[in-house]
């Protein structure tokens, strides 16, 4: 197990990584479940004196969501109900100034890592703690917590360096999404169990569909990954329209092979969409059969009504339920059908079931629907996904190492 608040010693300046991935719109984060639950943690740690340095990422490079942390700052500030200060910087200068300068008591925002050159290339732990970065700020800091459970399977600096330098601790989302995740992940079920499958980030699921496949019946598919499955499938869609966008062909690419051994060992044990639905010119929501697709012109933002009448059974006769990314651009209410649909499916029957991803769990408030129709909404997507196939992630493991 790992260390968590209840052992860090008095009066530290803690540097602590939180996870404030969130949807941007117009250039600026929305607020979600993962400014609430972190909250928790960095409020403790304001309350009980400490100096607390908070870091996060957004987006990835050259991505619309790659954006400063400034907007992050305040609403994080409004969850904790405390002043959160913000410095446009990662470790140079500025953010070193600005963290001697902390009074006990107070927090102070970091800006985007990823806007750091050592962050993001996956490497060992051993390699991230000689970086110029962890090495620089861990000269001004007493501690390192972990709260970001729902980044902890990327080998990243901030995730995985900082703990083999400094007395290294859970934070408690850490520790409430380990506990929650890893008793799910050693249930067993009697019935069926069911996986929702949609989201963008494909790859995090294709990757672990294998491992996870002894655990799950029927995985219900929609959204970027369920397209890509049609394509495999043989259905001329799952490939983008503006390459510029690349929310297809690099996913593709990387994980058609895995995508066509699948289907052809578990057959039925993977529904496809059978009808989807996209923008008419008029601005409707217009639905079209995947059998009746020649060639792809329109994009496709949601799974059609039919295909979601086909999931709803599936799920009403399930014992779980796990629900692993949206199944359309729920965010417009045009496009919410599916994923609206399935988790209306959850909420009514009483089966065990778990809402994963930072992005898709916003759809139970926005929809009306309340969280404790649901055994479990974590704040993690593929973090949970791969917590389920029993593997450990990188920075779970770094923060249960003990060290001298
Ligand atoms: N067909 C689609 N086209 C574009 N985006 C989609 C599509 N289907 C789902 N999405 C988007 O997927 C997002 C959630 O996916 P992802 O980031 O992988 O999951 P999470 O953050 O919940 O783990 C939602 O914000 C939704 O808008
Ligand atoms: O939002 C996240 O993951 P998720 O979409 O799987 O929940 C994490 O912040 C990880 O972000 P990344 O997938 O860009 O590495």
């Amino acid at each position: 197990m790992f260390k968590t608040l209840d052992d860090l010693p008095d009066d530290q300046c803690v540097l602590v990584r939180l996870d404030l991935n969130s949807p941007v719109e117009d250039g600026k984060p929305q607020d979600n479940r993962r400014f609430q639950r972190h909250a928790r943690t960095v409020r403790e740690l304001m309350e009980t004196g400490h100096r607390v340095v908070l870091m996060a990422h957004q987006g990835r490079p050259g991505r619309d969501d790659f954006i400063s942390l400034e907007g992050h700052a305040d609403i994080l500030a409004e969850h904790v109900g405390h002043d959160v200060g913000f410095v446009a910087d990662t470790y140079g200068e500025e953010a070193l100034a600005a963290i001697d300068a902390l009074e006990p008591g107070e927090a102070l925002l970091l800006e985007n890592t990823r806007m750091c050159d050592d962050e993001l290339p996956e490497k060992e732990p051993e390699a991230h703690a000689d970086s110029e970065f962890v090495q620089t700020l861990s000269g001004h800091v007493d501690a390192y917590v972990n709260d970001a459970y729902s980044a902890a399977h990327r080998a990243h600096a901030s995730l995985v360096g900082f703990p083999l330098v400094l007395p290294a601790y859970a934070g408690r989302v850490m520790e409430t999404e380990y506990e929650a995740n890893t008793a799910i992940a050693e249930k067993e079920f009697d019935g069926q169990v069911t996986m929702v499958v949609g989201g963008t980030k494909a790859t995090d699921v294709i990757d672990v569909m294998h491992a996870i496949g002894d655990k799950v019946d029927t995985f219900c598919m929609g959204g970027i990954a369920g397209e890509l499955f049609l394509r495999a499938d043989g259905a001329p869609v799952g490939f983008d329209l503006d390459p510029e966008a690349d929310l297809y062909d690099s996913q593709w690419d990387a994980n058609h092979e895995t995508i066509e051994s699948l289907i052809d060992e578990r057959g039925d044990g993977i529904r496809l969409a059978t009808d989807l639905a996209y923008e008419a010119d008029d601005g409707d929501r217009a639905e079209v059969r995947v059998a009746d697709v020649d060639e792809k012109d329109e994009s496709y933002l949601d799974i059609g009504t039919e295909t979601v009448e086909s999931y709803e059974p599936i799920i009403r006769e399930s014992d779980a339920v796990f629900v692993k990314g949206a199944l359309g651009v729920f965010e417009d209410e045009r496009f919410s059908t599916g994923t609206v649909g399935v988790l209306e499916a959850i909420a009514e029957t009483d089966c065990f079931s778990v809402v994963g991803g930072g992005d898709t769990s916003r759809a139970i408030e926005m929809y009306g629907l309340s969280e404790d129709d649901f055994s479990h909404v974590s704040i993690a997507g593929g973090a949970y996904i791969r917590a389920l196939t029993g593997d450990s992630l990188i920075g779970v493991e770094v923060l249960q190492q003990e060290r001298d």
